[in-house]
């Protein structure tokens, strides 16, 4: 079987010679480090090894409970933000017809999302489409009390039941949360709802590979047994053992400290050429993020959808501040084949592709701006994917986790926290008068009569 590759060479030669040599034992030390469990945020490592602790008999309760949603639905809505929301579509949108809502093929449910914004028109707009419609909801939070996803939550668990009566709604709300506490856990248990664990020591942003990412992927239609093979597999490759050199996740994690700490490279872009990776740049932002933003520091995880992006990002990226990197996920074979025609006319004087498959004009494409931008002071990292199957999506998720975890440790913090999320919604609950909140209420209304 093959496998995901990274190629460094275009960014290596923005560093002075040696210096991913002189990363290894920081690396290594790293690795070990989550390995034995020594590094800061040390009960959130459940990810570390998840994938080839996952047993065939958990992936059947997750496949039979997504077979009862894709039997009794026409629509599946994922409730759920950030951790509890990215992977899963990230997933699907990857491996979908990129029309996949308008081609009602019959076979599968639409997958919506939802609980990952507060837009009214949305959650307007999203109720009036499921009125006709048999749908069900995957309502997913670890913590069970996360604002955006409880109030959609609320509103579907709603609509549900009056249109198919409580006792069939039922049958098709699934939670995911955490075991014992929230207001998640405690409404499934109180309806008697099929429900999920999310572990305590996997944080969101770490789930995909729990029933968080697993049965929306499955209800979509996707081989949940093959992502986690994937994974597994890159569990393998990128093991403590594995020789630095060979170890991609130890090279990503290591070149990509060097730009950051000795070439002033402060924003890593990544980029895809195919649009339906849009979401697998969301996942990562959320993962590098909120895992080494921190104490002050950290790369700012940006992405770019290319070729898309050249003609709006281009001009910066080829010319603006040199604070930046790319990070490109090629995919080395795309699913279909297209050749461009030829035209009689050529009024477009397109000819000279004529014949030629849409993906090498792609190719070509993505050569030429690697080397524009490589000339123009961009350093270029570049993850090779043989196709976009679930296979080679696990490995992705699993490559990017694993450096993820090396990445935060060789920064010094902790990747496994996110104490900054925590004031926007201190805020917003002391400006909505959450009971609870009074003092934080009174300073604030205060403030901002100050402020006038
Ligand atoms: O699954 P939950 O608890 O609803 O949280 C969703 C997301 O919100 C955060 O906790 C930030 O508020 C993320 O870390 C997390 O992925």
């Amino acid at each position: 079987m093959k496998s995901i590759s990274l190629d460094i060479t275009k960014a290596t030669q923005f560093l002075k010679p040696g210096t991913v040599e002189d990363f290894e034992s920081k690396v290594k030390e790293a690795q070990d480090a989550l390995e034995k469990g020594t590094c800061p945020g040390n009960d959130f490592l459940g990810w570390l090894h998840l994938p080839s602790s996952i047993t065939p008999d958990f992936l059947n309760d997750i496949q039979t409970c997504a077979n009862t949603l894709r039997e009794n639905c026409e629509v599946v809505v994922v409730a759920g933000i950030g951790g509890s929301y990215l992977g899963a579509r990230a997933v699907i949108e990857a491996l979908n017809n990129s029309f996949a809502w308008l081609v009602n093929d019959q076979k599968n449910p639409t997958i919506l999302f939802a609980g990952n914004n507060i837009g009214e028109d949305y959650l307007a707009e999203l109720t009036d489409y499921l009125k006709d419609k048999k749908f069900g909801v995957i309502n997913i939070s670890k913590s069970g009390t996360t604002t955006e996803t409880a109030l959609t939550f609320r509103l579907l668990k709603k609509q549900c039941e009056e249109q198919r009566g409580k006792e069939e709604a039922k049958k098709v709300i699934v939670a995911i949360t955490d075991a014992k506490k929230g207001a998640a856990r405690t409404c499934a248990d109180k309806e008697g709802y099929k429900s999920f664990i999310i572990p305590d020591n996997v944080g969101g942003r770490f789930s995909v590979l729990t029933p968080v990412g697993l049965l929306p992927i499955a209800c979509a239609g996707f081989s949940i047994k093959e992502l986690v093979q994937g994974a597994t597999d890159m569990e393998k490759a990128t093991g403590k053992d594995v020789p630095y050199q060979e170890n991609i996740a130890a090279q990503y994690a290591a070149v990509r400290n060097a730009l950051y700490s000795q070439a002033g490279k402060k924003i890593e872009i990544v980029v895809n050429y195919q649009p339906k990776l849009h979401f697998m740049a969301e996942w990562w932002k959320q993962l590098y993020g909120e895992s080494e933003g921190k104490e002050h520091k950290g790369i700012f995880p940006a992405a770019c959808d290319f070729t898309t992006d050249l003609h709006s990002m281009g001009q910066w990226i080829q010319e603006g501040e040199r604070s930046i990197f790319e990070t490109v996920i090629s995919i080395e074979q795309p699913q279909r084949k297209m050749l461009f025609p030829k035209d009689e006319e050529n009024l477009d004087g397109l000819n000279f592709l004529a014949g030629k498959r849409v993906d090498e004009v792609n190719k070509m494409a993505e050569l030429g701006t690697r080397l524009a931008h490589v000339d123009g002071g961009v350093p270029n990292l570049r993850i090779s994917v043989p196709e976009l199957n679930e296979y080679y999506i696990g490995q992705l998720i699993y490559f990017f986790e694993i450096a993820c975890g090396i990445s935060g440790n060789l920064l010094s913090v902790n990747p496994f926290n996110q104490p900054g999320v925590e004031a926007y919604k201190k805020n917003m609950f002391a400006l909505l008068n959450k009971p609870g909140y009074e003092a934080e209420s009174k300073a604030i209304q205060e403030r901002l009569a100050n402020e006038k």
